[in-house]
């Protein structure tokens, strides 16, 4: 496919922002355009020539970047990508569908996928995913990131994608917490399998399709988050797990932990739609000062004896 010279700009100017406009520099026809709250140039300036615009702020920026934008009289042809990995704690929807409700005649494109922002800075091959009903501008937003350090794949599921890499981040700090607690690969690996049909109970529940999770932007996700020191959300999990307090953790992470926040969501949801959830609801006890590390693992064991995929219906 040709690529079009596209005029981008990104809002926000945390880690993953920073790293989203440098892999989108690799193509040097694109104009990239930084935009932060510290900028000295207005939002409205900043995206008075852009096609695209990206969102990478965390949840709790998303609805007042949105108000900011609704303020300026944007072009419906104008592309918005969100990167945002998490869910609001008011309606439980994801960044998508508030990005949507906001702008109706906009596209919208999500995109997520296995990229721990460090390895993404130092240029280390990666591959994510760009995914929209809309699929001319899911490409277009493919062909303006693609790079010989960057492969963008397409999919028609948005909700899907975005929810893999929002509920990998409750599991990853269930991951922190077995490997902080040293319970071995076999815990590991036994936890990480049961994690994938519990996102995808969440996610099906949600509108989203269940194939989805077991591509980059899940089954992927959740393999590059829940085994590196790298990730903030497995940071908690190891921090909680070697007795430490989750404010301070939070503290000295300096930077977000999506996962908290969509664990305290999460679980809401799952209470009011009846969805099974073991493994959160154990990171949501624990996050909330109500079990220790060790209780939350003792009660995933004793959990009833069930079949492998009994729920399951795909
Ligand atoms: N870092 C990573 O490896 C990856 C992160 N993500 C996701 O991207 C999102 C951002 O993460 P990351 O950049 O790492 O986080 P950082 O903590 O580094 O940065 C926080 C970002 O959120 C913005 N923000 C925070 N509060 C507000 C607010 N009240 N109003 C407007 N903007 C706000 C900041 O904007 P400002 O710059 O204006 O201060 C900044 O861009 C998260 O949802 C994360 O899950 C997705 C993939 C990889
Ligand atoms: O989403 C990420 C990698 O894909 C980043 O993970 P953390 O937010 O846990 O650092």
């Amino acid at each position: 496919m040709k690529h079009k010279a596209k005029y981008l700009t990104i809002i926000g100017g945390g880690l993953w922002g920073l790293s989203l406009g440098n892999l989108a520099k690799h193509n040097q026809e694109n104009t990239i355009n930084l935009w932060s709250r510290n900028s000295h140039e207005t939002l409205e300036l900043a995206i008075i020539r852009a096609d695209v615009i990206v969102s990478a702020v965390s949840m709790k920026g998303v609805r007042p970047t949105i108000e900011k934008l609704q303020e300026i009289n944007i072009s419906e042809t104008l592309i918005i990508v969100t990167a945002t990995k998490g869910l609001d704690p008011e309606t439980t929807h994801t960044p998508s569908q508030i990005w949507q409700g906001a702008f109706p005649h906009n596209p919208i494109v999500v995109l997520s996928g296995p990229n721990l922002s460090k390895e993404i800075q130092k240029g280390l091959p990666a591959a994510t995913v760009v995914s929209s009903y809309n699929i001319n501008a899911a490409e277009t937003v493919q062909s303006i990131f693609s790079s010989d350090i960057f492969r963008v794949y397409l999919n028609n599921d948005p909700i899907g994608t975005e929810l893999g890499g929002t509920l990998k981040n409750v599991i990853a700090i269930a991951a922190g917490v077995c490997d902080g607690l040293q319970l071995g690969i076999n815990a590991k690996s036994a936890l990480l399998t049961r994690a994938l049909p519990e996102m995808i109970r969440v996610g099906t529940e949600l509108g989203a399709s269940p194939e989805t999770f077991f591509g980059l932007s899940g089954l992927g996700d959740l393999m590059a988050t829940c085994d590196s020191p790298l990730s903030r959300n497995y940071r908690v999990g190891y921090g909680l797990a070697q007795g430490q307090k989750l404010d301070q953790i939070l503290i000295e992470l300096g930077s977000t932990a999506e996962g908290v926040n969509t664990t305290n969501v999460l679980i809401d949801l799952a209470k009011k739609q009846k969805i099974a959830v073991p493994i959160a609801r154990q990171v949501y006890r624990l996050l909330n000062g109500k079990i220790t590390p060790q209780e939350a693992v003792q009660s995933l064991m004793a959990r009833e004896l069930k079949s492998e995929f009994d729920d399951l219906d795909f």
